[in-house]
């Protein structure tokens, strides 16, 4: 059974520790992958729908029944996969923006990423709330890498510079600006080939010990 584990990590500042709850990376079963996927084609294909009555019908009782064999595998938060596995497309997450051939150094991190139907805004352009949505993602998981204590985002500042269309492969790039005490500085770009789409600052905060 998994469990979270107990590290001792620093407060930033040098002048005391603490412990906090890190989960364990999720063991993520065989067909898992395929699973999300088939959720996140769903997601797309039901936006990208204009369906009659009787298709409905008969997705609402697919969906339904799908639903009900979940039920009983229902876990705790800190048991759950979805959202919470690094070695799986976008966490395993059918929310985020599908994000991949993510490359790291210890300031900066490349990925790309593609934006389905299911987050269209109007006229091919991605909904504004997804790019903080993604922002959020990758920044927020740069921030709390290389074992340093969780850090929860206190602001995000996007600049819209351009559309993001979806249905479009495109890249992002995330730069680890500073640590000071328990502040992390961090920075993105979004980019469609060599055109701008989004730009971000965040700011994330080390939980103090305790702090949920
Ligand atoms: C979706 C949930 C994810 C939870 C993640 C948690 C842990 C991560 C663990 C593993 C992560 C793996 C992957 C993560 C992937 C994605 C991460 C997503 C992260 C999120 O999506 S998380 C949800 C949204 N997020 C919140 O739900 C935060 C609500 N909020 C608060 O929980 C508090 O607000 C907090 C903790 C932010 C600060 O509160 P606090 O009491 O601990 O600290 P305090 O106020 O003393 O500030 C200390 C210093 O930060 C400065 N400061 C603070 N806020 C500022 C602001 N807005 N602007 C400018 N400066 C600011 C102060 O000015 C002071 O600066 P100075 O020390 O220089 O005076």
């Amino acid at each position: 059974m998994e469990q979270a584990t107990m590290a001792t990590v620093s407060d930033g500042e040098g002048l005391s520790s603490c412990r906090q709850n890190r989960r364990q990376p999720p063991a993520v079963p065989t067909g898992y992958a395929e699973m999300i996927e088939a959720v996140r084609l769903l997601q797309d294909r039901i936006a990208a729908a204009a369906p009659d009555e009787e298709l409905i019908a008969a997705v609402t009782r697919d969906l339904t029944h799908a639903a009900e064999l979940l039920a009983p595998a229902e876990r705790e938060e800190a048991f759950r996969i979805s959202g919470f596995s690094e070695e799986l497309p976008g966490n395993g997450s059918a929310l985020i923006p599908l994000v991949w051939d993510v490359v790291s150094d210890a300031s900066v991190r490349r990925g790309r990423v593609r934006f389905g139907s299911f987050h269209l805004g109007e006229n091919g352009a991605a909904h504004g709330g997804t790019i903080p949505l993604l922002f959020d993602e990758v920044l927020g998981r740069f921030a709390n890498s290389d074992g340093r204590a969780s850090a929860r985002t206190a602001y995000l500042h996007v600049d819209y510079r351009s559309v993001t269309p979806v249905e479009k492969d495109l890249e992002f790039v995330v730069r680890f600006e500073r640590e000071e005490g328990r502040k992390r500085y961090m920075t993105g770009a979004l980019r469609d080939g060599e055109r701008v789409c989004a730009e971000v600052e965040g700011l994330f905060v080390q939980l103090r010990p305790g702090q949920p």
